[in-house]
């Protein structure tokens, strides 16, 4: 039976915990003689960065703490007296739920749980529940979904989760019996199975559309960044797409494509993605493959840091990490991404000045606010230019009977010089690109056309 004290703990009144190993950051700040030293966050910003974390689920936020751990206990991470203290801590606040911003083993959980009579969340259990809180397609929803019932298979307590409530779980203080548990099991496998075989359909249909897509002659410049770095509204300020754009992190989480013209006319579909996260568990990457694979795919890379953010520098080398896992090496990336310091708004004069004197004469660093505008000319004029390199100059001739093609051309590709001959057709110097001089010559001979609708969700 159930105390009564432990029914009243409100479990969406929330403790949040930064676990500071000592050992772990003794190492650390020796580094590593294969790879140059990542930036290390202070503690302070991980606390931050957890709470605004728990904050994104509505969560109301009782107390945040940072534990140093001398010697990590295998069976609950932290020593006696810290869980006592923790307790109290919770006792007094009248919550039902810790969050701790570290990996936990199940056993570590199930222990915890016991211990505070409270449920537990580590960092990938609360990321999963932000997440399935976001998805918004079929595809999200379902890899959300499929990625939370792995994490929650290893488990040896009922998980805090959207699912759980879903499903009306409730009363699991303590953790379930191990038949109880036996039968989740079963289920939870079930259930993976059969989202799998959901999800490959899904995968099938998107690989058709996006096939298609590739067939319509634009370039793909994708947006990538920390969560709440400004991804969204930088989108929205150069596509005016009204892309949803909240203080809310990870507020996208399936792609969003827009088509958008840059100065002198130069068409191309512009991809919003996922906010990345430092410690993002590698199988919530995978389940990010929609947005992520618009990433590998573009012509164009905009990693869009927020400057005003103290912990920017390692936040940057946590989105580098994430996409050399993808596969864009170092190399590559200096040719395909451009670093977008936004939010220089936010800095104070003195700070204003230092960035963009830093960002000036850096081919591959441009400072913006999106919320003001500052800097998104010069940004979008270095996106034309960092995508003509694709471009053949040519020069073409309309015929009479074909003048409505003079618009598309202009719609489509830079055109540098105009002719009207005596004839009634029209001589255009153009730069395309390959794939746009094919689309041109189909629409000349009347060729099969692009379906338009396929990429424009
Ligand atoms: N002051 C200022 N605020 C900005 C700027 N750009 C974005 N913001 C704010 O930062 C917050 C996050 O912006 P979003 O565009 O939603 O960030 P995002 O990178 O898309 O976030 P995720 O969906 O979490 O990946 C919002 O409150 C924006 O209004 C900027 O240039 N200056």
């Amino acid at each position: 039976m159930v105390p009564e004290a432990e029914k009243r703990r409100d479990d969406m009144r929330a403790l949040v915990i930064v676990p500071v190993l000592k050992l772990a950051r003794s190492k650390a700040g020796q580094g590593d003689s294969s790879q140059a030293p990542a930036p290390q966050r202070s503690n302070e910003a991980r606390l931050e960065e957890a709470i605004g974390l728990a904050r994104a689920i509505d969560l109301e936020i009782v107390q945040g703490l940072i534990v140093p751990i001398s010697q990590p206990r295998p069976g609950t991470l932290m020593g006696s007296g810290k869980i006592e203290e923790i307790k109290a801590l919770l006792d007094e606040h009248d919550a039902g739920l810790v969050i701790v911003d570290h990996p936990l083993t199940p056993v570590q959980q199930r222990n915890l749980e016991k211990e505070w009579q409270a449920k537990v969340i580590d960092r990938t259990g609360l990321i999963l529940e932000i997440f399935g809180r976001r998805a918004s397609t079929k595809e999200g929803t379902l890899q959300v979904d499929l990625a939370h019932l792995n994490y929650q298979k290893g488990r040896l307590v009922r998980s805090w989760t959207h699912l759980e409530r879903q499903r009306g779980g409730a009363g699991f203080m303590g953790g379930p019996g191990e038949t109880q548990i036996e039968a989740d099991r079963r289920l939870l496998q079930e259930r993976i199975v059969k989202l799998e075989r959901e999800l490959e359909q899904v995968v099938r249909t998107r690989q058709l559309h996006r096939a298609k897509r590739r067939k319509v002659p634009h370039p793909i410049v994708a947006l990538v960044g920390y969560t709440n770095a400004g991804k969204s509204t930088l989108f929205n300020r150069i596509t005016g797409a009204g892309v949803l754009a909240e203080d809310m992190l990870f507020a996208t989480l399936d792609p969003t494509l827009r088509r958008m013209k840059l100065p002198h006319g130069r068409t191309v579909i512009l991809s919003d993605t996922v906010g990345f996260i430092s410690n993002l568990p590698t199988h919530l990457v995978a389940a990010f493959r929609a947005t992520l694979e618009e990433v590998l795919e573009a012509d164009l890379v905009l990693h869009v840091r927020d400057m005003s953010d103290p912990d920017n520098a390692a936040q940057a080398s946590d989105v580098m990490r994430i996409l050399a896992d993808l596969g864009i090496d170092e190399k590559e990336a200096a040719a395909r991404i451009i670093e977008v310091w936004n939010k220089i708004d936010r800095l104070d004069p003195e700070a204003h000045e230092a960035i963009a004197e830093r960002a000036v004469g850096r081919e591959n660093v441009m400072a913006v606010s999106a919320i003001t505008g500052e800097g998104v000319e010069p940004l979008m004029d270095e996106i034309s230019k960092r995508l003509s390199g694709v471009l053949t100059e040519t020069s073409i001739t309309i015929p009479p009977e074909k003048l409505g093609l003079v618009s598309w051309v202009y719609g489509n590709a830079v055109v540098d010089g105009r002719e009207d001959n005596e004839d009634g057709s029209v001589t255009l110097d153009v730069r395309m690109s390959e794939a746009e001089a094919a689309e041109f010559e189909r629409k000349l001979g009347n060729g099969p056309k692009a379906d338009k609708e396929d990429w424009e969700r």
